[in-house]
C-alpha cells in the first residue's frame, strides 16, 4: 500500500504551487505586504488558532495511542501559547489592542475553515481529523521554508519567517505527519479516501485564509 502523505503531497501539488504563488505569500517574502493586509492576517489568526486549538485537544481525545495523544495534547497548548506569543509581538508592533482583537469576528473563510475543522472532529472520524489537521503544519513549514528561501535582510516579517522555518518546527511536522501514516495504514479504502478529501479542503482552506487577508475580505451583507 501507498504511503498516505506522500499521496496527499502528490494530489495537492498544484495547491501548493499556487500557495507559493499568492501575492500574500509573495509580499511577506519580499518584506512589501501592507500593514492593513498582516494586521488583518494577525487578527484572524488569532481566531483561528483559538478553534484549531479545539480541533487539536479533540484529535488528543480521540487518538487511539499514547503518542498521538501526547503530540496533539501539547500541539492544542502550543496553538495557544506559542503562536500567541509570535501574534503578541506583531499585535505590539502594529498597534493591535486585545480589545480589538477580542471585539474581533471571523471573516467567511476563517469561520469556513474552523468550521470544517471542527465539524470533522465532532462528527468525523479520528483518521479524517488528523488528515484535516495536518495541512496546518504541513503548509507553513513548506511555505516558511520557501520564503526562508527568497527572503532578503530587514524583513518586517522576520520573525513570521523563522517560526515556521525552524528546525524544530520542522521535527513536530514530521511527527504529526508520522501519525497521519499510522491512522492510514489500518484505514479501509473508503477511509483512505475521506482522510484525502479532508487534507485537500483544509489545504484549500490554507490557501484561502492568506488569499482573503490579501483581500481584507468581509461578510458581502449585514455587518
Ligand atoms: C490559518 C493558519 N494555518 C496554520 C497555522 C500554523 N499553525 C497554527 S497552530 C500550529 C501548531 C501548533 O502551534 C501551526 C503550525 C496558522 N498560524 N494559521
Amino acid at each position: 500500500m501507498t504511503i498516505f502523505s506522500e499521496d496527499a503531497w502528490d494530489d495537492t501539488a498544484a495547491l501548493r504551487r499556487a500557495i507559493h504563488d499568492l501575492p500574500f505569500n509573495r509580499d511577506l517574502a519580499d518584506g512589501s505586504l501592507t500593514g492593513d493586509r498582516f494586521r488583518f492576517y494577525m487578527i484572524q489568526d488569532a481566531l483561528y488558532l483559538e478553534q484549531y486549538a479545539r480541533a487539536l485537544a479533540t484529535a488528543a481525545a480521540k487518538a487511539p495511542e499514547p503518542d498521538a495523544m501526547e503530540r496533539f495534547a501539547l500541539a492544542s497548548q502550543e496553538a495557544l501559547v506559542v503562536e500567541r506569543a509570535l501574534h503578541g509581538g506583531f499585535f505590539e508592533t502594529f498597534g493591535i489592542t486585545a480589545d480589538e482583537a477580542a471585539a474581533a469576528s471571523p471573516s467567511p473563510t476563517c469561520y469556513g475553515y474552523t468550521n470544517f475543522l471542527l465539524s470533522t472532529a465532532h462528527t468525523g472520524s479520528y483518521e479524517e481529523l488528523v488528515a484535516a489537521i495536518l495541512p496546518c503544519f504541513w503548509i507553513y513549514w513548506d511555505v516558511g521554508r520557501y520564503i526562508a528561501g527568497k527572503t532578503g535582510p530587514d524583513n518586517p516579517y522576520q520573525a513570521w519567517i523563522d517560526t515556521y522555518s525552524d528546525a524544530d518546527f520542522g521535527d513536530a511536522v514530521e511527527a504529526v505527519i508520522a501519525i497521519t501514516n499510522r491512522a492510514a495504514a489500518t484505514a479501509s479504502a473508503t477511509c483512505r479516501n475521506a482522510m484525502l478529501k479532508a487534507f485537500r479542503r483544509s489545504t484549500q482552506y490554507e490557501w484561502m485564509f492568506w488569499d482573503s487577508a490579501y483581500r481584507l475580505e468581509t461578510w458581502p451583507i449585514g455587518s
